[in-house]
């Protein structure tokens, strides 16, 4: 990546159009070329949807907003014609647009006041029309929408962002917002893409970049990225005469620019979790309320590719593990399936799935029909870890599910897990590596909102020798009284199912599952209680 530093727009000039299509084409990576122009392709469809009155650009001074703010300028600039980027053409044919485009900016306290002032420059330096509102997004759009035709508003909302899951380049506002569509030309971006494009076309950028800062949100919930964190050392410090002998100030640390940071999975690092919202844990009279504790049941669907676990052949190991993997971290698996390795049966599979559950983790191989589109950054990764011995003009391997897709790299894993909205690809093949891929997968969510650590479940396993026509009762009441439990029962081994008055093996288990460990601890009292005895506790996890 080329190393330039920020521009400081108070001094500079903005860049004009031009120089950055130009630079754009110029640039001799070609997939940054591929998504500039997917991007101005949305920018361009969009403009023609709707009247240059009804749509506005949403720019809050972010990384990823001034990236948005060149490719507009670009696509309004740029005429039918000129709207793909070529080489060579006149800057002098190319004016800047009579009409700036309406800006929103949501100004706040809590904001940085370099991003403040890196907006507002930059609102002058590239006559935008800003509507500067004070009020939180939904009022403020509420009202803006009440005196200005807006119909669709630009975000730079990327792949990643929390805000991100379940849009698509076109995204209606949520249910419970003003009506208007979210566009996202950047949405598949990653965070090499941002700063490749910053740096190519020199444009200037919020100088809290340079000082470490990967991702910003307000003053309160910021810092720099330690991924960037220089070795810390000691300053000498002229104006420190009261502290040590040797007029050596306290420890200060200091950061590398954002564009070095290699991993950007760690984009968000510097963001503080917001804190949990505990006050309604506690009622007025200070007593725990349990219910304001019970946190909603995230489910996930676990979908295993191979014909030869359908043939009966192999065992299916790798389904197994996720199932309880997830549980251990609080997600209750919907539903679980073998798959035909064809297209049809994964694609209706996964179809039928999409809204019964919140993640769905898709095994193993799948045929070569499924990777419908080519995807050049794996195809980088497969050509760097296979080296000469690449395949043909286009790799195979490299084709990717259309949609929207990441590839979630580390350095442990053969191959990158694949993210597909709420659909997580683990390649395999072994299960070895899918308990590695398993293991990364976890590591990512601790850092960026991969997908949620939740409450994990408490499960106790009963053993008992009462016969099932007597347990049966129990049981039926146990689950009205415990509706929040999950309770289930069945026989030790399948050698006991083929002689089910077998007393010798085949015990019944009994499983109580929930959230809440002294919920499923009342409960196995209770049918302790109602049994008498006989029912031994075998398990606890
Ligand atoms: C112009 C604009 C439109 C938005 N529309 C929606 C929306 O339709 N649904 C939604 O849940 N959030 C919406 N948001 C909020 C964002 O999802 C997100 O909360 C915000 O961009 C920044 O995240 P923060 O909450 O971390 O500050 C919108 C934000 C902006 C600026
Ligand atoms: N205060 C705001 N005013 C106007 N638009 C905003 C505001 N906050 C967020 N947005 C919109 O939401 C998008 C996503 O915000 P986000 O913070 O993820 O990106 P960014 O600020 O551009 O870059 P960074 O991730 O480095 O902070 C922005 O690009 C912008 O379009
Ligand atoms: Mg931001």
């Amino acid at each position: 990546m080329p190393r330039v530093v920020a521009l400081d727009c108070e001094k500079k000039a903005g860049r004009g159009v031009m120089e950055i299509l130009n630079a754009v084409e110029g640039c001799s990576d070609k997939r940054l070329r591929t998504k500039c122009k997917q991007a101005l392709y949305v920018i361009d469809r969009t403009l023609a949807l709707y009247k240059f009155e009804e749509v506005a650009f949403s720019f809050n001074g972010g990384k990823d907003s001034t990236v948005l703010l060149h490719l507009l300028r670009a696509a309004c600039v740029a005429g039918e014609a000129k709207r793909t980027i070529h080489i060579g053409a006149e800057e002098s044919t190319c004016l800047e647009l009579g009409k700036s485009i309406r800006t929103i900016y949501f100004e706040s306290p809590s904001a940085f006041p370099e991003i403040d002032s890196f907006t507002y420059e930059t609102a002058r330096v590239y006559n935008l029309e800003m509507e500067i509102l004070r009020q939180d997004f939904k009022s403020g759009l509420s009202a803006l929408f009440k005196t200005k035709p807006i119909k669709a508003v630009f975000l730079g909302t990327r792949i990643g962002d929390p805000n991100a899951v379940g849009q698509e380049q076109f995204a209606p506002s949520s249910a419970g917002w003003p009506p208007f569509m979210r566009v996202n030309p950047i949405l598949n971006w990653s965070y090499r893409d941002v700063w490749e494009f910053l740096l190519v076309c020199k444009v200037p950028y919020c100088k809290l970049y340079d000082q470490g800062y990967t991702s910003i949100g307000s003053v309160h919930d910021t810092l720099p990225n330690e991924a960037l964190s220089v070795e810390s050392h000691f300053e000498q410090d002229k104006s420190a005469h009261n502290d040590t002998a040797s007029g050596v100030a306290p420890l200060k640390e200091t950061y590398r620019p954002a564009y070095l940071l290699r991993d950007g999975r760690l984009e968000r690092a510097g963001r503080l979790k917001r804190e949990k919202n505990c006050k309604n844990e506690v009622s007025s009279n200070g007593v725990l309320d349990l219910h304001a504790r019970t946190e909603p049941l995230f489910s996930a669907s676990v979908l295993v590719v191979g014909d030869e676990i359908l043939r009966g052949e192999v065992e299916d190991q790798s389904g197994v593990l996720l199932s309880k993997e997830l549980r251990a971290i609080g997600w209750s698996i919907r539903h679980r399936a073998i798959l035909a390795n064809d297209i049809d049966s994964i694609s209706e599979e996964v179809e039928q799935r999409s809204n019964n559950s919140d993640i769905r983790c898709h095994l193993g191989r799948c045929s070569k029909e499924l990777w419908s589109s080519f995807d050049e950054e794996f195809e980088e990764f497969l050509r760097d870890q296979v080296g000469g011995h690449c395949p043909g003009d286009q790799n195979q391997m490299a084709k990717l599910p259309e949609g929207i897709t990441e590839l979630l790299h580390h350095q442990e894993l053969l191959f990158p897990v694949i993210k597909c909205h709420n659909v997580f690809i683990l390649p395999g093949p072994t299960i070895k590596e899918v308990e590695l891929q398993w293991k990364c997968l976890l590591e990512w969510s601790k850092t960026s909102n991969v997908f949620g650590v939740h409450q994990p479940f408490t499960l106790i396993k009963l053993r008992t020798s009462v016969p099932e026509v007597e347990i049966a009762g129990p049981l039926a009441k146990l689950s009205l009284d415990f509706p929040d439990l999950s309770i289930g029962c069945y026989r030790e081994s399948a050698q006991a199912l083929e002689d089910p008055l077998s007393t010798k093996t085949g015990k019944l288990i009994i499983s109580i599952l929930g959230k809440n460990p002294t919920r499923v601890k009342a409960a196995v009292c209770a049918l302790n209680f109602d049994v008498a005895e006989g029912v031994f506790c075998v398990e606890e996890g």
